[in-house]
């Protein structure tokens, strides 16, 4: 195993039409971690990852995924090879039973995992006998699962895995995920169910309106990021927050909501100085979420 990162794109975008889906992107993932891509509805994380698995061509910039160009339809298909990827279709063949298509996948990877196999039947209760096609949405996304993680890939790409699932099966495949990170697999996974990504990441991801709005290790997010609410006198002009370590400042009447990402006690002393009243509180992912991806073009 090398110390490349894992995933790494430098100003990838995508448009369709006249519709900016991506736009310069660029983040790296390492190995190892639980990554969390998270964003609203139509914010642009499918159309990343379709990128990131050569599905669909960025119109600029670059990606590498385990070091293969993105681009360059000779080594994509490594990607595809070398990676588990369990999208929003799950891309199943309908007609085999589930049995059949087990053993039809286990066929082609050498370094299955039986044992791995045999867990997720039991803890999943899949039916071996039915076809793929008359079986439960919930059970397509486990068995997709089952499919990906017995193949004990270096890395697996899921897109909204837990979309269809009831609570229960949604705590299994978290505690699955964290799992196969502990046995060395990279995840990198999209969501827009915060909890979820708080329960697993290590590192997340936001996206909003295509571009990247955060990039951090969670446990930087809740030990080091603060909301700082200012409240200045009446007379005073309400000052601008530009300064090291702002990520957003919302500004309601004679209140300022400050998110910092460092420099705390900078921006305290700083509306010290102004005679406001300063509170420091910490922050949970939601509010961070929020606060990123409300309001911004
Ligand atoms: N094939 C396409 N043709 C035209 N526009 C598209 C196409 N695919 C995606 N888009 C648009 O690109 C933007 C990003 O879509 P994308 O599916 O990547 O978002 P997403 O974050 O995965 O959303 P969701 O959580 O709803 O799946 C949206 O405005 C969407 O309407």
């Amino acid at each position: 195993m090398t110390d490349d990162p894992i995933i790494e794109t430098r100003g990838l975008s995508r448009r369709y039409g006249r519709v900016e889906a991506v736009r310069d992107l660029s983040f790296t993932v390492e190995r190892g971690q639980i990554t969390g891509f998270l964003g609203r509805n139509g914010a642009g994380k499918s159309t990343t990852i379709k990128m990131l698995l050569g599905m669909i061509r960025p119109t600029a910039g670059t990606g590498r995924v385990l070091g293969y160009d993105i681009d360059d339809p000779v080594q994509s298909v490594q990607i595809r090879r070398r990676i588990a990827y369990v999208g929003e279709d799950k891309g199943l063949y309908g007609y085999m039973s589930v049995g059949e298509l087990i053993r039809f996948t286990r066929s082609f990877y050498p370094d299955w995992q039986p044992q791995i196999e045999a867990r997720l039947l039991q803890d999943y209760q899949l039916p071996l006998g039915r076809k793929v096609k008359a079986i439960s949405k919930g059970m397509r996304t486990k068995l997709a699962l089952l499919l990906a993680l017995a193949r004990r890939p270096e890395l697996i790409i899921l897109d909204e895995p837990s979309e269809g699932l009831d609570p229960v099966s949604i705590e299994e495949l978290l505690q699955a995920l964290q799992e196969i990170r502990a046995g060395g697999t990279s995840v990198f996974f999209s969501s827009h169910q915060l909890s979820e990504v708080e329960q697993i990441a290590d590192r997340v991801l936001m996206i909003d309106h295509g571009r990247l709005v955060m990039d951090t290790l969670l446990s930087n997010l809740l030990n080091n990021y603060r909301n700082i609410t200012v409240e200045i006198a009446a007379q005073e002009p309400m000052p601008a927050f530009s300064l090291a370590g702002v990520e957003r400042t919302r500004v309601t009447g004679r209140q300022a909501r400050v998110l910092a990402s460092s420099n705390v006690e900078g921006i305290v002393d700083y509306a010290r100085a102004l005679s406001a009243t300063v509170q420091v509180t910490p922050v949970n992912l939601r509010e961070v979420f929020l606060d990123m991806v409300r309001d911004t073009t």
